[in-house]
């Protein structure tokens, strides 16, 4: 029995506040999630029976430290259907990161001229510009395929793009603007039929459906755990043990080391010679409670949720003239976000009507400049949902979303928000 979003709710204290005289209703998700009560209770646990660093010290709180630390990778692993535990879950501080390892540890040594690097046009910055700055620092050529006008990844075009120069496919699973779920499981299919490594970019779709990285094969995969009710601070890196044993560190210090003189060192074991210094110890045993959380609801549940609540969203915004929408049309499965526009509205200028309403939405470019030059606007409102959201909290988007198209004059751009870069 799928838990109501209501009973979830009681997990969150922190959507029972009123933002000016309404009630908050958070659809930031994207962004960040809430953390449940489950998990941010991790940390007065942690802080007031066994805080101490891992790994180093011979007594009773380090031990229980470093068991909670690496149990934690385990937990992650099984989470994405790693197989090999802590050997193939590398903690970063977030997606950014586990991305910059890969890019790091495998693209600046092995990439030169004539490799090429076949990523997309949706891509989130965290892919879009390492993956360029690979390019000029190696002499890689970097290939993007082509999203349709659907918001659909042009798989025609990447089976012509990924070939025998390619040497890497660097995709988003889920695309945090368009909705749009890609089949990375085909896209890994052509990588390896060119001898071509795959990294998937999962910060959208780790927290919001099953994902299953053997049944996917894909090489490594990144993801947040701001993103899937955990914590800031903490994110993974699976990577198939074999690649993780051949890549190089590129940040050196305590920990990942084995064996150190004067000129040279040799690394530690994995996955510790991927996590240099003292690590965010309680973040990534609190990410492990919120894996159990989302896996007490169910990750297909909560796929369900995402695509019901999308669905629900888009038909209405679809529904009103005066509403532009991206990404795939009502009907299609979606993960739970719709970014559109409300025509001669600026988005700031509605997220700043909804916010005065108590509604927490995304406007701007969302880190995907590309992408949003391709659809040419200068930037789109995002409204993204999660476990805890319901349709009465899309009725009042929609609600807020008409008495925009009253209240606000057209093109008006407050400057409430506009020297933010959001
Ligand atoms: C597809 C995708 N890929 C990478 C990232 C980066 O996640 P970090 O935890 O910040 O490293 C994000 C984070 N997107 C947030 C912040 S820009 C959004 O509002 O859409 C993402 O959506």
């Amino acid at each position: 029995m799928e838990p109501a979003p209501s009973t979830i709710r009681d997990d969150f204290p922190i959507l029972e506040q009123t933002v000016g005289d309404a009630p908050l209703v958070y659809l930031d998700n994207g962004a960040t999630t809430q953390t449940p009560r489950q998990v941010y209770e991790i940390f007065e646990e942690f802080y007031t029976e066994y805080n101490a660093n891992v790994h180093r010290g011979m007594h009773e709180l380090s031990h229980r430290a470093s068991v909670a630390y690496e149990q934690a990778h385990d937990r992650l692993a099984e989470f994405v259907g790693a197989s090999g535990g802590r050997k193939e879950m590398v903690f970063t501080k977030n997606s950014t990161e586990s991305i910059n390892l890969v890019a790091y540890g495998l693209g600046m040594s092995e990439l030169g001229p004539g490799d090429e690097i076949v990523t997309t046009e949706m891509e989130h910055h965290a892919m879009m510009v390492t993956w360029q700055q690979v390019a000029k620092r190696t002499g890689a050529e970097v290939k993007h395929v082509r999203v349709t006008d659907e918001g659909r990844l042009d798989l025609d075009h990447a089976a012509e793009l990924i070939g025998d120069d390619t040497a890497i496919v660097a995709v988003t699973h889920v695309s945090n603007v368009l909705g749009t779920v890609n089949p990375v499981g085909e896209l890994a299919d052509m990588a390896h039929d060119h001898d071509a490594y795959i990294l998937v970019d999962g910060a959208q779709s780790v927290p919001t459906r099953p994902v299953d990285v053997e049944a996917l094969d894909v090489d490594f995969l990144a993801f947040s755990g701001h993103k899937m009710a955990g914590p800031t601070g903490i994110g993974g890196l699976y990577g198939k043990r074999h690649l993780l044993e051949e890549m190089d560190p590129f940040l050196f210090g305590g920990e990942m080391i084995q064996h150190v003189t004067l000129t040279d060192a040799s690394w530690n074991e994995l996955p510790w010679k991927f996590e240099a210094g003292t690590p965010p110890i309680c973040e990534g045993i609190a990410l492990a409670a919120a894996a159990d959380y989302l896996d007490d609801i169910g990750m297909d549940a909560i796929r369900r949720h995402e695509n019901e609540l999308a669905q629900y969203a888009l038909e209405r915004l679809e529904a009103r003239e005066s509403v532009e929408t991206y990404g795939p049309p009502s009907g299609e499965e979606r993960t739970g976000l719709v970014s559109f526009n409300v025509d001669g509205i600026h988005g700031h200028d509605m997220s700043s009507l909804l916010d005065d309403r108590g509604i927490a939405v995304r406007a701007g470019n969302h880190c995907t400049q590309p992408l949003h030059d391709w659809l040419r606007i200068p930037g789109s409102v995002r409204a993204s949902f999660y476990v805890y959201n319901t349709e009465a909290e899309v009725d009042r988007l929609l609600e807020a979303v008409d008495a925009a198209a009253d209240e606000l004059p057209r093109h008006l751009a407050s400057d409430r928000y506009h020297d933010r870069i959001l």
